[in-house]
C-alpha cells in the first residue's frame, strides 16, 4: 500500500465527494424519516372520521417509506468511516467504461443515477472477487455478461481518511489479505468483505436455490463464508424470503456469541441463530432434559461403547423409525369404517382410507386426519341436506296420499298423525345425528404423544423385534437396558423430530426455508435427513471438516452419504488456512497425517510466526503459566486460551490458577468470551473458535493415539492464529514424539 500513488490526491478528492454526498443523503433520509413519521401520525388521527381505508393505505405506504428511509440511513451510517474498500475499472461489452467503488452498501446519485458506491453483493462486484484483469465474464441471475476489467484498486481507509491505495494484479493480490490476517486481534469473528478470496467467493455466490456441501480445512473460513453467504442470499433473494425463514445452526451457545457480531456487520438481522438441540426442542415443544454432549463425549473417551449412539445417528435407524410410523399409519387406516347417518351411508371406509393413505399421503399423519375431518364435515353437510330433502319429499308424498287417498276419516286422521309424528321425530333426529356425526366418528383416532410413543419404542422388545429384525438378541437387550431409565441424549432428537414431522408436522413458525449448518461433520445422517424431511426443503448450506469430527462415533465420516441425501448439492473443498501461521499449521498437519481419513494436508496462507514451543514440565505451576502469558502479551497478542483435553482437566487447571491469583475465565457453553482474560477451554468447546495464542495443556490426561483424541488435539492446535505453546510432562502427551517439523523445547523443572 502506498501514499505516493500518482492518483492519491484524486482519490482523496473522490473520498471527500463520497462522504459529503453521503452526508447530504443522510440529512435527506433524516427528513424523510420525520415526514413519514408525521404522515403516519396524521393518518392515525384521521382514522376515526375520514374514509378509514384511505387512511389505512396512507399508513401502510408511509410505514414502507419509513422502513426504506431507515434502512438507507442505517446502511450509510454504518459505512461512513469506510465508505468503500476497492475500485474496479470495468467496461461491460457495448457500454462505456465505469469506475465502480465497492463497499458494504450501495449509494446512487439521486439525479444522475451514477453509482457512487456499489454493494459488494451486487452482480458486478463479483468482477472484483472473481475477475482477473482483461476480458472476462460474470453472472447476473444466471445470465452471463461479458466485459473487460482494466484495473483493480484497493484502499486503506480508516476513520474516513484515505491512508493508502494500491493497484493489484495477480502478483500483489495477497498484500491486503496478509495485513488483514496479521492485524486481526479480535476474539470474535469479523466480516472479510474486502479480502474474500476467489475460492471463497465461489461458495458465497454458489447457486442459492441449490444445496451446497463444503469440506474446508481448519481456518479456511467456512464459518465466515457461511455468514457472508447469508448476507448475499438476503441481498439477492430478499424479495422472496424473510430473514425469519433463514436459520443458522451452530454447535453451541458459546459459538453463537462468538459469531454474534458478523451478521449485523453484514447488514443482516432477524435470522434465527440456534443449536440443533434448541431448535428441535422448540419445534417439537418437548420438555426434556438432555444429557450434556460434553459429558457424553467424555464417557466415550473413557471407553463407553458407542454402538447405540452410532446406530441412532444412522439412516438404518431412520428406516426403523419409519417402519414404526408406517405401522401407526396402517393401524389408523384399519380404523376407518363406513360413515352413516341413520341408515344412510355418507362415505365408504374404502374412500376414506384412500384419502388417508394415498391422496393426502404428502401430509403428516395427524394433518391428514384433520383434512379428512373437514372433507367429512362438508360431505355430511351436503348429504344431510339431500337426505332431509328426500325425507321431506317422502313425508309430503305420504301425507298427500293419506289426505287424498283415504276416505275414512278416522283412518285418514290416524295415518296422517302417524306420518306427521314420524316425520317430526325422524327429521330432527337426523339433523341432530348429522351434527355430531363427524366428531363422533373422528373420536376413534386418538392424538399421539411423541415422547410416549418414542419411549415405548425404546423399551418394548416386541416393537424392536418387529421393526429392527436384524438386531441380535444381545443388541436388543442392551438397547432396552440402556433406556430403562428415562435419559435423553442428543441422538434421540433426530428421531423425536422425525416422528413429529411425520405424525404432526412442523409448525410454520419453525418451518425454516433455508438452513445454514456450521460444523456439519458433527451431525449424523439421521439428523440431516430429519431436518430435510421436517422442513420439506433441501436448501441447505453445510460447511464442515471431517478432520475435526470429534463426534464421528455418531456422525459423519465421509461426504458421499450426505451427497446421496442431498442429490442436488454441489460439493466444494477449501484447502487453505487463513488463520494459522505456517509454523503452527505444520505441527497440526503432523496430527492430520495420523488420522484414518485421507485428508490432504492444510496449506497455510504464507504468513510466518514464531516456532511452536513445547514447555516440558511435570506438573502445572501457576508462575510458569503467568510467564508464558506475559511473553505472549509482550508480543502484542490479546486473546489467549489454555486448551485442555477434558472438562475435568479444564476445571482442575482453572482452580489451580485461581488459587494462585491468576485472573482467568473457565469457558462453558453458556458463557460469553471475555477478551481480556486468560481463557481456559476444554478442547471440544474450542471447536470453531480462534485465539491469538493457544497453550495446549496436557497434565492430567495425555492425548492418546485414538480416533477421538487425535481429532480433539487437532482442533486444539488449529485454534491458534499467531503463537502456539504445548505444556505438559512429555511431548508424547501431544502425539508429537516423531514430529518432523520444528518445535522449540523449553525445559522447566
Ligand atoms: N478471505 C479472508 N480474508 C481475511 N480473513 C479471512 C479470510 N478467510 C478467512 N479469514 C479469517 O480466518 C479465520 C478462520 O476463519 P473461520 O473461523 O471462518 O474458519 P473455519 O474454516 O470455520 O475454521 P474452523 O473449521 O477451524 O473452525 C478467521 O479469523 C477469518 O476472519
Amino acid at each position: 500500500m502506498t501514499t505516493t500513488h500518482p492518483d492519491f490526491q484524486a482519490e482523496e478528492q473522490r473520498l471527500v465527494y463520497t462522504k459529503s454526498y453521503m452526508q447530504q443523503i443522510l440529512q435527506e433520509s433524516q427528513r424523510d424519516l420525520q415526514s413519514a413519521q408525521e404522515n403516519i401520525r396524521h393518518s392515525m388521527a384521521d382514522l376515526d372520521y375520514l374514509d378509514s381505508s384511505l387512511s389505512y393505505l396512507n399508513i401502510l405506504a408511509n410505514a414502507r417509506f419509513f422502513e426504506m428511509a431507515r434502512n438507507q440511513k442505517e446502511g450509510l451510517e454504518a459505512v461512513q468511516k469506510k465508505p468503500y474498500f476497492a475500485r474496479i475499472d470495468f467496461q461491460k461489452t457495448g457500454e462505456a467504461k465505469e469506475l465502480l467503488y465497492i463497499g458494504k452498501t450501495s449509494l446512487f446519485h439521486r439525479e444522475t443515477h451514477e453509482p457512487i458506491i456499489v454493494d459488494w453483493r451486487s452482480p458486478v462486484a463479483n468482477v472484483y472477487y472473481d475477475g482477473r484483469l482483461g476480458d472476462m465474464e460474470y453472472d447476473v441471475r444466471g445470465e452471463i455478461h461479458q466485459g473487460h476489467l482494466f484495473a483493480k484498486r484497493q484502499y486503506k481507509i480508516e476513520d474516513g481518511q484515505l491512508l493508502a491505495i494500491r493497484d493489484i494484479d495477480l502478483t500483489t493480490n495477497d498484500e491486503l489479505l496478509q495485513e488483514a490476517l496479521a492485524g486481526k486481534a479480535d476474539v470474535r469473528l469479523t466480516e472479510i468483505v474486502s479480502t474474500i478470496q476467489q475460492e471463497q467467493n465461489e461458495i458465497i455466490r454458489a447457486h442459492l436455490r441449490q444445496p451446497i456441501i463444503v469440506q474446508g480445512a481448519a481456518g479456511s473460513g467456512k464459518t465466515t463464508i457461511a455468514l457472508h453467504r447469508i448476507s448475499y442470499f438476503l441481498y439477492t433473494m430478499g424479495e422472496h424470503f424473510n430473514p425469519e425463514q433463514l436459520m443458522i445452526l451452530a454447535p453451541n451457545k458459546l459459538f453463537i456469541d462468538y459469531i454474534g457480531d458478523v451478521l449485523p456487520e453484514l447488514g443482516v438481522d432477524k435470522i434465527c441463530q440456534t443449536t440443533f438441540a434448541d431448535y428441535v426442542l422448540a419445534a417439537t415443544k418437548l420438555k426434556i432434559k438432555l444429557q450434556s454432549p460434553s459429558d457424553q463425549l467424555e464417557d466415550f473417551m473413557t471407553g463407553k461403547s458407542t454402538w447405540i449412539a452410532e446406530m441412532k445417528g444412522s439412516l438404518d435407524y431412520r428406516d426403523i423409525i419409519e417402519r414404526y410410523i408406517q405401522k401407526i399409519e396402517h393401524n389408523i387406516a384399519a380404523q376407518f369404517e363406513d360413515v352413516y347417518i341413520e341408515k344412510y351411508c355418507i362415505m365408504r371406509a374404502s374412500h376414506l382410507k384412500k384419502l388417508f393413505l394415498h391422496e393426502f399421503s404428502y401430509m403428516p399423519i395427524e394433518k391428514r386426519l384433520a383434512h379428512i375431518k373437514k372433507v367429512l364435515a362438508s360431505h355430511v353437510r351436503q348429504k344431510k341436506q339431500a337426505i332431509l330433502n328426500k325425507l321431506h319429499q317422502k313425508y309430503d308424498d305420504a301425507l298427500g296420499k293419506a289426505l287424498n287417498g283415504i276416505r275414512d276419516d278416522v283412518n285418514r286422521r290416524r295415518l296422517v298423525t302417524k306420518v306427521i309424528d314420524e316425520r317430526d321425530e325422524r327429521i330432527p333426529a337426523i339433523d341432530k345425528e348429522a351434527k355430531a356425526t363427524v366428531t363422533t366418528y373422528m373420536r376413534r383416532f386418538t392424538k399421539h404423544n411423541i415422547k410416549t410413543l418414542y419411549r415405548s419404542f425404546l423399551t418394548n422388545p416386541d416393537l424392536l423385534a418387529e421393526f429392527a429384525p436384524d438386531w441380535h438378541y444381545i443388541e436388543q437387550q442392551q438397547f432396552i437396558q440402556a433406556h430403562v431409565k428415562e435419559q435423553w441424549t442428543l441422538e434421540d432428537l433426530a428421531a423425536l423430530y422425525y416422528l413429529q414431522a411425520r405424525l404432526k408436522g412442523i409448525d410454520d413458525a419453525w418451518k425454516m426455508r433455508v438452513v445454514f449448518i456450521d460444523e456439519v461433520q458433527d451431525y449424523s445422517l439421521f439428523q440431516l435427513a430429519a431436518l430435510k424431511a421436517g422442513l420439506e426443503t433441501d436448501m441447505f448450506t453445510m460447511v464442515g471438516d471431517l478432520a475435526q469430527g470429534i463426534h464421528s462415533y455418531r456422525s459423519l465420516t465421509a461426504w458421499e452419504p450426505v451427497q446421496q441425501l442431498f442429490p442436488r448439492a454441489s460439493f466444494r473443498t477449501l484447502q487453505k488456512s487463513y488463520r494459522t501461521t505456517i509454523e503452527i499449521m505444520e505441527v497440526a498437519n503432523q496430527i492430520l497425517m495420523r488420522m484414518d481419513e485421507t485428508l490432504p494436508l492444510v496449506e497455510p496462507v504464507v504468513r510466518h510466526g514464531p516456532t511452536p514451543t513445547f514447555v516440558k514440565t511435570p506438573s502445572l505451576h501457576a508462575q510458569q503459566m503467568q510467564d508464558i502469558v506475559q511473553a505472549i502479551r509482550a508480543n502484542g497478542h490479546q486473546s489467549i486460551a489454555v486448551i485442555c483435553k477434558t472438562n475435568a482437566d479444564a476445571m482442575t487447571l482453572y482452580q489451580t490458577l485461581q488459587n494462585n491469583d491468576v485472573a482467568c475465565q473457565l469457558l462453558t457453553e453458556q458463557e460469553s468470551i471475555n477478551q481480556a482474560m486468560l481463557l481456559i477451554v476444554p478442547s471440544h468447546l474450542a471447536k470453531g473458535l480462534e485465539f491469538d495464542a493457544v497453550i495446549v495443556a496436557a497434565f492430567d490426561t495425555p492425548y492418546f493415539d485414538t480416533k477421538i483424541d487425535r481429532k480433539l488435539l487437532y482442533v486444539a492446535l488449529t485454534r491458534a492464529m499467531h503463537e502456539l505453546y504445548l505444556i505438559g510432562p512429555s511431548i508424547e502427551a501431544f502425539l508429537l514424539a516423531n514430529a518432523t517439523v520444528p518445535i522449540q523445547l523449553s525445559e522447566l523443572n
